[in-house]
């Protein structure tokens, strides 16, 4: 029996989320059983000083690299605590399947730069705290291939989600909203996948701002307000909306930068509920104008990532697409938050095996690629 912790700390920066996974076999024979999940939290102070790393106004070299090692701590605490949680002895762990914090990520970049993406948190810092073998950095070696380095949990999805006659659509609502689409009895070749746009990242701003709540609980605020129609075509008409695929975005795009300046033209013509209503629409419809041309009315559409608990915005997205069955991940059996912590064990079982796990036709890569890096224990 092969058990090992995934760690995932995604971009809206609620914390660390770590699965512990029984896992066996590989390619689509894989069979995964959760174990456990926590998520790890972050303190303020922690997510003060990775929003500072993120921003080019405030970032610097040496708050990155003490960042790197400082979450490189924090990651093996996750790991510790989550095996702590199922009485399971940390000496019986196989491995560690570590994503790292992305602090950039610049896949189309401008002339003077090079297409690349930065994931930190020390594999060897969570190697020596866990003695264990850790595989980490799943993103570049895609890059390396003129992929985009992302989205990397398809693989994932192609090995558990696949059905037979109907279409499975997965829907991830994090900080960003991912979507991959499989086609019945699909080949990796036809696994579709891309980034839609904005998960609850702006809603989460506005909400701070607005009520200095983390995020729009439920989407209470959302629900007692009404859209704008004017800023939510402002907001369609951010190019990366009807960008073809392989297209992946970040804070980049829709970080603080881009609420800051929503909120400087609109702020005073309209409420607080109403903006965050508007975003809430903005990310629903995102979602849909990019699920359109993929789906029919016997498709499965399936959310998850946090967003999947904004009620408002799983209602926003439900009534622009009536025929089309909207179900939320643990109605289909799987845990909404462990997903993605899930798919970097699956990731890191198919590094060990010297196995590829990336989907070319989603991050654009040009070759189906082994992806990581992995720090040996012993
Ligand atoms: N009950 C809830 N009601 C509304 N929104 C919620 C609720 N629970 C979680 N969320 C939203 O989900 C977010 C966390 O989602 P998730 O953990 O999937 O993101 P992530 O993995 O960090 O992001 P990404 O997948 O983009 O890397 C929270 O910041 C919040 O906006
Ligand atoms: C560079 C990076 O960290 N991208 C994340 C981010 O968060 C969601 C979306 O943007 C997706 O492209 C990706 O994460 C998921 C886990 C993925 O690669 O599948």
């Amino acid at each position: 029996m092969v058990f090992a912790v995934g760690l995932m700390s995604g971009t809206s920066l609620d914390g660390i989320d770590a699965a512990l996974v029984e896992i066996e076999g590989t390619g689509t024979k894989t069979k995964v059983k959760l174990v456990e999940f926590i998520t790890y939290p972050f303190t303020k102070k922690t997510i003060d000083k990775i929003k500072d790393v993120f921003s080019i106004k405030t970032s610097s070299v040496e708050k990155i690299c003490s960042l790197n090692f400082e979450l490189g701590y924090l990651f093996g605490n996750a790991v510790k605590e989550v095996c702590k949680k199922a009485d399971f002895s940390i000496k019986d762990l196989n491995f560690v399947a570590s994503h790292g914090q992305t602090i950039y990520h610049l896949p189309s970049p401008e002339k003077s730069q090079f297409a690349s993406t930065l994931q930190i948190g020390e594999s060897a810092i969570i190697c020596e705290m866990t003695k264990t073998t850790v595989i980490s950095d799943f993103r570049t070696r895609d890059m390396a291939l003129n992929g985009q380095g992302a989205p990397i949990v398809p693989y994932s999805e192609f090995v558990l989600y696949q059905d037979t006659n109907r279409i499975r659509l997965l829907q991830n609502i994090g900080g960003i909203g991912n979507i991959t689409i499989i086609p019945p009895n699909a080949k990796l070749e036809n696994v579709v996948a891309f980034d839609t746009g904005p998960g609850n990242m702006i809603i989460n701003a506005l909400c701070e701002k607005f009520y200095e709540q983390k995020y729009d609980k439920d989407g209470q605020h959302a629900a007692n307000g009404k859209v704008n129609e004017n800023l939510l075509k402002e907001m369609m008409d951010h190019p990366f909306i009807r960008k073809k695929y392989p297209k992946t975005t970040g804070r980049e795009e829709f970080g603080s930068e881009y609420t800051e300046t929503l909120l400087e033209k609109w702020q005073d013509k309209i409420e607080p509920k109403d903006f965050v209503a508007t975003a809430t629409m903005f990310t629903a419809k995102s979602i849909v104008e990019n699920a359109k041309p993929f789906i029919d009315d016997q498709t499965d559409f399936i959310i998850g990532g946090g967003g999947s608990y904004n009620k408002t915005l799983v209602r926003m997205i439900q009534k622009q697409i009536p025929n089309v069955l909207v179900k939320i991940q643990e109605e289909v059996g799987f845990s909404s938050e462990a997903k993605e912590a899930i798919a970097m064990v699956i990731l890191g079982n198919q590094t060990l095996h010297h196995l590829p796990s990336n989907v070319p036709n989603a991050t654009g890569a040009d070759k189906p690629a082994i992806l990581g890096k992995i720090t040996y224990y012993d």
